[in-house]
């Protein structure tokens, strides 16, 4: 029933892979209130929450049951529903031989909850500050129905559980799962079972790192896939009859600060551009460059053949990147904007423009979208929307998001791209995504899968060029 599962007990060492991060690829995420509105829809398929919660309780077991390799588990169960799943797991896991204790914080609330406790029958001890510990533990406290931040009391009681290795159901408890809140759990998890869908918790910062692994139990749910997380790469050979030009045209406008533009058109040929031309660079990466002073450049402007134009890399805010945004916004074709050349095009964005890709860090994001408030992903779509662009959102937690509400998020992505020039990089790889021709959500959601399975590729020590100076 689960995704991506690894044994544990062949693993050479458990530790090192209890600290890695990975989730589903191409899973949906749903929020809170999107997982109640699949439930109810699958309540009114004919499938009882009962049976939701028996299915959820049932991947549990499956996930502990090889996580603990045979030692002791003890089950946290709270109140709610995600109590529930603690109740489930443990009775299957116990059918099994598993060793299992449960330790409740308080009688169950709901229904369900209730009724799987009803039909755990071992014994049931309160969670309390010298509750002993467990091999294994399940964290079944809370999941999406958490509404304010855990008390310091059971804090401290979960903090004495750390180094344990950790099963958080559906959350880590502690966490807010749409990502509104900066809520940590004092209880990290080295795997956490997402039901249903992964939820925006799972995917952004700085709540991410404490999930640990996710897996997701699809648990039967309908969930739509709109929000959802970095699909595989797709292979990618040019067609048999393909030449320099049918591969897309980019046009990369250089700043002062020519490194910047050279790197992203050394990216854009790297990304699979046929043909690259660099406005008045310096020395650039690769000798296929195309290297042009800016009469013969803005001449290009206007050349059918061109399926990209990419300007911001080493371009500061002023009057000469105002004057170069106003010039490409002219041409109507494909745009990548980034740095300060984002909120030089703002004001002429979604007003009969040509497709565009925004690729704001943290801080041009707060620039250009000073107002935006709400989750990662909540503030991707609003700008998006208010761009009529897709919008890049970098960070370790990258969000794509396209004014019709897709949205791709890329956690985790390679801790090795906290380095300077990977941003020009990435403009370049999405000029040569956007001059393929079709959707630019597609081809920003291409560009950041690239740019992170190149930089996952060479890893430790690397260096922005090093993602541009070899096909391999
Ligand atoms: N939505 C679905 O489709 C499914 C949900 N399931 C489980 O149900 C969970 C959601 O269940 P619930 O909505 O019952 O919510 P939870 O079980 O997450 O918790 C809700 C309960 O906790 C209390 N509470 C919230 N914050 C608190 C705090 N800081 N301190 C003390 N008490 C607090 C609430 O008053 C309520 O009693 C999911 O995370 C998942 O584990 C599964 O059973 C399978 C299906
Ligand atoms: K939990």
């Amino acid at each position: 029933m689960t995704k991506g599962w690894g044994n544990a007990s062949k693993s050479k060492s458990p530790q090192a892979w209890d600290r890695r991060m990975t989730v589903p690829a191409d899973a949906p995420i749903l929020t809170a209130d999107a997982m109640r509105a699949a439930e109810a829809a699958c309540a009114a398929a004919g499938v009882s929450l009962s049976e939701l919660m028996e299915r959820a309780g049932a991947a549990v077991a499956d996930v502990a049951w090889r996580m603990a390799a045979g030692a002791p588990v003890l089950i946290l169960c709270g109140p709610g529903n995600n109590g529930g799943d603690g109740y489930v797991a443990a009775r299957l896991l116990k059918a099994r031989g598993a060793k299992v204790r449960v330790a409740a914080l308080a009688p169950p609330a709901t229904d369900l909850a209730r009724a799987a406790r009803a039909a755990w029958d071992g014994p049931v001890e309160a969670f309390a500050p010298d509750t002993a510990p467990a091999p294994l533990i399940v964290d079944a406290l809370f999941g999406v129905g958490l509404t304010r931040p855990l008390s310091d009391e059971w804090s401290a009681m979960l903090r004495r559980f750390a180094g344990r290795r950790v099963l958080a159901v559906d959350v880590p408890s502690g966490i807010e799962s749409d990502g509104l809140q900066d809520w940590l759990p004092p209880l990290p998890a080295a795997v956490t079972l997402a039901l249903g869908a992964l939820k925006p918790a799972h995917l952004l910062l700085p709540t991410a790192p404490a999930c640990g692994r996710v897996l997701l139990a699809p648990i039967g749910i309908d969930a739509e896939r709109r929000m959802r997380t970095l699909p595989p790469l797709p292979p990618e050979t040019p067609t048999a009859d393909a030449h320099k030009f049918s591969r897309g045209m980019v046009l990369v406008r250089a700043g002062p600060m020519k490194g910047a533009a050279g790197l992203s058109a050394a990216a854009a040929l790297r990304a699979g551009a046929g043909y690259v031309v660099l406005e008045d660079g310096g020395p650039a990466p690769l000798s296929a460059i195309i290297a042009e002073a800016p009469a013969a450049f803005r001449a290009r402007l206007d050349d059918p053949r061109v399926g990209a134009i990419v300007v911001g890399p080493g371009f500061p805010a002023g009057d000469a990147l105002a004057a170069a945004v106003g010039e490409v916004l002219d041409a109507g074709k494909p745009l990548v904007l980034d740095a300060a050349a984002i909120g030089a095009a703002l004001p002429r964005l979604g007003k009969g423009t040509a497709a565009a890709i925004l690729t704001p860090h943290e801080g041009e994001f707060a620039r250009a979208f000073p107002d935006l408030r709400g989750s990662k992903i909540e503030r991707a779509l609003a700008a998006a929307r208010r761009a009529q662009a897709v919008v890049i959102y970098k960070g370790a937690d990258t969000v794509i998001a396209a004014p019709d509400g897709r949205v791709v998020a890329a956690w985790p992505g390679s801790p090795w791209l906290a380095t300077a020039g990977t941003g020009d990089v990435l403009a370049g790889v999405c000029g040569a995504m956007l001059a393929r021709g079709g959707d630019a959500f597609d081809a920003a959601v291409a560009a950041v899968g690239w740019h992170i399975a190149r930089a996952r590729s060479i890893g430790r020590g690397l260096v922005a060029d090093d993602l541009v100076k070899t096909a391999k």
